[in-house]
């Protein structure tokens, strides 16, 4: 791992959605850094932002321990005291979420909500994924087994994950974070930016440096799978949470990434089925 370098630049461009050539810029900004921004995009903020607040009651509320999740459920919710252990980390990240898949659990003390931002999302989604097939050199893309965008069409594990990093309290484990250093194991992930600092990625030069996320604009980033469907020409970046110090150490940070996993049966590579691929990668991180 590289040295923390705080003033590191990340590199990852922003684009607008209206920009025509924003398909080309955003694209570009992946395959050099995993992650890209996108402005003035057509979710609206009003609805992020509730996601939030109702969500942010609901964590601090005693409902949520009605549906846990459990060694074979991976839908609702996940206390701290069963949250994951990065890939190559021993301490548990300080989090919490709650995990809705489009055949699972959903609370019912929130509102639909979550669920709109997430058939929302998709479709967006949808579209980048388009855009990144659009801007990938055709020796590339001749070896995706269909359209990019096909992958997700209706795919029971795209997984919309609603977190919360409670606010510090001074007596957690030391060297425990928010989120330890890890990879994501989808294709892309789309994140709206935070309603608190904190996620930063590992540059090619092997410097932390902070995902430039503006309240409102969207943040992508590529998952192993792209990784592994593009034989390496999309690399799967190493990403990370810190904890805030300061005022900010009081605070709760929400964050709601959508996890854009293919159909099971889908073709990876020649060594890969989406399915197979999720398996083997689950078994890895799953808390021990
Ligand atoms: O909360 C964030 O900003 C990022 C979360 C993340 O990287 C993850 O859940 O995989
Ligand atoms: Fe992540």
């Amino acid at each position: 791992m590289g040295a923390v370098n705080l003033g590191a630049e990340s590199g990852v461009v922003a684009v607008s959605y209206r920009d025509p050539a924003a398909p080309a810029l955003f694209t570009e900004s992946l395959r050099q850094t995993g992650f890209g921004v996108i402005r003035d995009h057509p979710i609206p903020q009003a609805l992020v932002e509730q996601v939030y607040a109702e969500w942010l009651g609901f964590f601090d509320g005693e409902a949520k321990y009605a549906y846990a999740s459990g060694p074979d459920r991976h839908d609702g919710f996940f206390s701290p005291s069963v949250s994951e252990i990065a890939k190559g980390n021993s301490k548990r990240d300080l989090k919490e979420f709650f995990h809705i898949f489009p055949w699972g659990r959903y609370p019912a003390e929130v509102s639909d909500a979550a669920r709109r931002y997430y058939d929302l999302a998709s479709t967006l989604a949808g579209e980048i994924l388009s855009w990144v097939e659009a801007h990938t050199p055709p020796e590339v893309s001749a070896g995706f087994s269909m359209p990019l965008a096909s992958m997700i069409e209706g795919s029971p594990d795209t997984l919309l994950r609603v977190l919360r990093y409670p606010p510090l309290t001074g007596e957690e484990e030391p060297g425990a974070v928010r989120a330890a250093a890890h990879e994501d194991i989808n294709l892309l992930t789309v994140l709206p930016a935070s309603n608190e600092r904190g996620l930063q990625l590992l540059t090619k030069t092997g410097e932390w440096a902070d995902v430039p996320s503006d309240f409102g604009s969207l943040v992508i980033n590529v998952g192993d799978m792209l990784q592994e469907a593009s034989g390496g020409y999309y690399k799967s970046t190493t990403h990370r949470v810190v904890n805030p110090s300061g005022a900010g150490a009081r605070r709760s940070r929400v964050s709601l990434p959508l996890f854009l996993q293919p159909r099971p049966d889908v073709v990876l590579s020649e060594r890969y089925t989406a399915g197979s691929y999720l398996d083997e990668r689950l078994r890895e991180i799953r808390g021990k």
